[in-house]
Formats: structure tokens, C-alpha cells, sequence
């Protein structure tokens, strides 16, 4: 039975939260200040109709948002979208005591994503719907760069040949990279190779293993460029790199010896090593092979030191953390090990990229309990229209 609410607040996934009869409804799409129609089921609600609008309401761009699973925030102006997400940042540093100002909230959506996971089917391909497991079947998405328009068509072609698998698409130099993943056990792999093939994929990769090389997918970096490893970590757009990079370089500022920790396949490190020494660690063994291979090949470049480590369990200790500056960007976990090393250190200060703001409220929070002042703090806008957000901050003491 469909009944009016008020919509009180936003929650942290974006949906207007809403009282009914003295409990909490949560309302995808729906807006503070707006009288809407709903049907209720425990918790959930669905938006039936806005009877009065809020002024920050826009029109969304994409004619399948709503059932797509892909968007949640395109019925938001740009004033309200920035403050949502500007929000998402700074409340966990306010409930950890931690009182901030943000010097920049950047919109770095770029030419669109470079990276995405489509779910694929025997009859179809797409992101899933909204709190369900069906399937929406794409034939575009105007989030992604041009180079991965084919991707639906792409996804749609090798879920007909697989079946049921997510594919993981990146737009490389050399093309479009497939990883499939979560695939039926019978897949044969050596049967896809003509269709790849056919689909003038650069590589077909079935989890770790590789299926058809047709050319080596790289990414520039810098000066550098870099050969993607299968699986490896790529910032979702190629703007945000730049913006995030530009930002560390910044902070960094003359230091001459730099530890680059959770570097990936060396967008930070090969960028700082134009002026300083870097020692630079992950645990993904052939993220840091590619780094090396990459700075081998880059004309003037000071030394990096690339190291396969697991930082969670064998961080830097505070005696191998002699370093002028320590630039971290763990993945959502956060860096609590490796911060509670530094926190005991004589490292004078710290650049600080994260995913999660949450994890990254408490690693913030723990540097400031040794002492660290937090001086300055961006939010990058990476991922359009999601509940995601990127977060960089410098630490000195
Ligand atoms: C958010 S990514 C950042 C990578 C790189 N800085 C970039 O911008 O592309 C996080 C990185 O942490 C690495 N990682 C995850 N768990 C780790 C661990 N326990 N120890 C070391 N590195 C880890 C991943 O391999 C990944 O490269």
C-alpha cells in the first residue's frame, strides 16, 4: 500500500531517508526535502512519485537511470552533488575528532571511466539493477571513455560463448583488455581464442591466466610507459591519476628520498622519481615487475626501488623509515599497520591518498594522535554519478 513521506536526510549510499510510523525507510532517489510517494517494505522503500520536488533536484542525463545499478547520484545538481560527497569525506573525520577543511573538491570524471566490470549472461550483458540480481541489458554507457564504447557488444559476444562471469574491461594503449572472472569451472579457454580474435581484443585473460595476446596492453605514466599486469591496479579514470599525482608531487615537495607505499604499478613513484630517490612496495609481485621494467626504460629517472611486500602483515618498521616523505595509497582496508610504524617514526611527513573514508578517517586519526598536523586535504571525484570518492591529504609534523 503506497504511502507519502517526507524526506529528512541523505544516507551514505545516497537514498533519501524518510520516517514512516517512527522507523527509518531508505528511498533510492529521493531527495532531502521532498514529499514522495513510496511503497514500503521493512526498511526499503520504492520511490513511486515526487510529489514536491526539492530545488537541487536535476534532470538525469542517462535514459536508464533508476534501473540501472551502475548510478545512484545523476538526480542531484552539481551543488548538491558536491556537498554529498564532500559529506561522505568529511563526517568520518568529524566523528573521529578530526575538524578539517577541504581546500579543493576536484571533478576529475575525465573522458569517462577507463575501467569497468560488466556482468555478462548467455542472453545479455550489463550492470545489475538496482537491489536485485537481474540483469539490465546495455546497449551503451555513457560513463565510459569512447575507446570502451564496444564494451556492452564485447561483454554481450563472450557471455553467449562463457556463460554467466563478470568481464573486467580496460582501454589501454594497445586496446581493449578482457579479464574474465568468476566464470563456470567448464569454460574451455582455448575455445575463445578465435572469438577474441575476432573481437580485436589487445588481451583475453580467464583470472590469472592468459588466454590471447595480441598485443601488450600498457598505460602512460609520466615519461613512462607502463605494461598492465593482468589484474592489476589502475586508478578508474586517467585524469584522476593526473590530478592525484599532481597532488602528491606537490606535497611531496623537495624531499629527496620518498617511500611510495601501496604504489601499484607506479603512477606516484614514476612520476616523484624525475626528482627524488623512491623506494616503492606492493604486494602485487607483478605490479612492482612492471614498475621496474618501466623505469628501466625511462631516460633520467633518479633510483626506485621496487619491492613485492605485504604491508599489512610486514610493514616498514620505523627503523627502514628513513625516508624525507612516506606517500600511501592503501586499498579500502586502509594502512593501520604501516601508520602505526610511522606514527613511531622520525618520518616528518606523510601524503595520504585513499578510497574509503572510512578507514581512511581512522589512519588519519592515529597520525594525529603522534603528532602529525593534517595541513591540507582534496576530495577527487573519480567516480561520476556512484557513492564513491577518492580523498588526498598531507600530514607534517
Ligand atoms: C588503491 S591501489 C593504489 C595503487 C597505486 N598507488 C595507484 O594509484 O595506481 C592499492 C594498492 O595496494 C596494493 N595492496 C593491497 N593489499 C596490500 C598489502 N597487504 N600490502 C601491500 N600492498 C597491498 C594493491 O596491490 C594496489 O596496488
Amino acid at each position: 500500500m503506497p504511502v507519502t513521506a517526507h524526506i529528512e536526510s541523505l544516507g551514505h549510499k545516497g537514498e533519501g531517508i524518510a520516517l514512516v510510523e517512527g522507523k527509518r525507510v531508505f528511498v533510492p532517489f529521493a531527495l532531502p526535502g521532498e514529499d514522495v510517494l513510496i511503497d514500503t517494505a521493512g526498511e526499503r522503500g520504492t520511490l513511486l512519485e515526487v510529489l514536491a520536488p526539492a530545488p537541487n533536484r536535476a534532470e538525469p542525463f542517462c535514459p536508464r537511470f533508476g534501473r540501472c545499478g551502475g548510478c545512484q547520484l545523476q538526480h542531484m545538481d552539481a551543488a548538491g552533488y558536491a556537498q554529498f560527497k564532500t559529506g561522505l569525506v568529511v563526517n568520518p573525520l568529524r566523528q573521529a575528532g578530526l575538524d578539517v577543511q577541504v581546500s579543493r573538491f576536484v571533478t576529475a570524471h575525465g573522458a569517462g571511466r577507463r575501467r569497468a566490470t560488466l556482468h555478462a549472461r548467455r542472453d545479455g550483458a550489463g550492470y545489475m539493477r538496482l537491489r536485485s540480481h537481474d540483469l539490465l541489458d546495455l546497449d551503451a554507457c555513457p560513463i565510459l571513455v569512447p575507446a570502451l564504447a564496444r564494451a556492452p557488444d564485447i561483454a554481450r559476444a563472450l557471455g553467449a560463448a562463457i556463460g554467466e562471469c563478470d568481464l573486467a574491461f580496460t582501454a589501454t594503449n594497445a586496446g581493449i583488455d578482457v579479464g574474465i572472472r568468476k566464470a563456470p569451472r567448464a569454460v574451455r579457454a582455448e575455445a575463445l581464442v578465435p572469438l577474441a580474435n575476432r573481437l580485436g581484443l589487445a588481451r583475453l585473460a580467464l583470472g590469472n591466466e592468459m588466454i590471447l595476446l595480441r598485443q601488450q596492453p600498457s598505460v602512460s605514466m609520466g615519461r613512462s610507459e607502463v605494461e598492465l599486469p593482468i589484474g592489476s591496479f589502475l586508478q578508474a579514470t586517467a585524469e584522476a591519476e593526473q590530478v592525484l599525482a599532481d597532488y602528491v608531487i606537490a606535497a611531496v615537495g623537495k624531499a629527496k628520498s620518498v617511500a611510495d607505499l601501496f604504489c601499484g604499478i607506479g603512477p606516484f613513484a614514476l612520476r616523484l622519481a624525475e626528482t627524488a630517490r623512491v623506494y616503492a612496495a606492493d604486494s602485487d609481485r607483478p605490479a612492482i615487475a612492471a614498475l621496474d621494467k618501466a623505469a628501466r626504460h625511462t631516460k633520467g629517472l633518479k633510483a626506485i626501488t621496487g619491492k613485492a611486500r605485504d604491508l599489512f602483515r610486514d610493514p616498514l618498521t620505523r627503523f627502514e623509515l628513513d625516508f624525507d616523505c612516506v606517500v600511501l595509497d592503501p586499498p579500502r582496508a586502509g594502512a593501520e599497520a604501516q601508520v602505526r610504524e610511522i606514527a613511531v617514526s622520525k618520518v616528518p611527513r606523510v601524503v595520504m591518498v585513499a578510497c574509503d573514508p572510512k578507514t581512511f578517517a581512522r589512519d588519519a586519526e592515529q597520525l594525529v594522535q603522534a603528532g602529525f598536523i593534517l595541513r591540507d586535504l582534496i576530495i577527487v571525484d573519480q567516480f561520476a554519478w556512484s557513492t564513491h570518492i577518492e580523498v588526498a591529504a598531507t600530514f607534517e609534523r
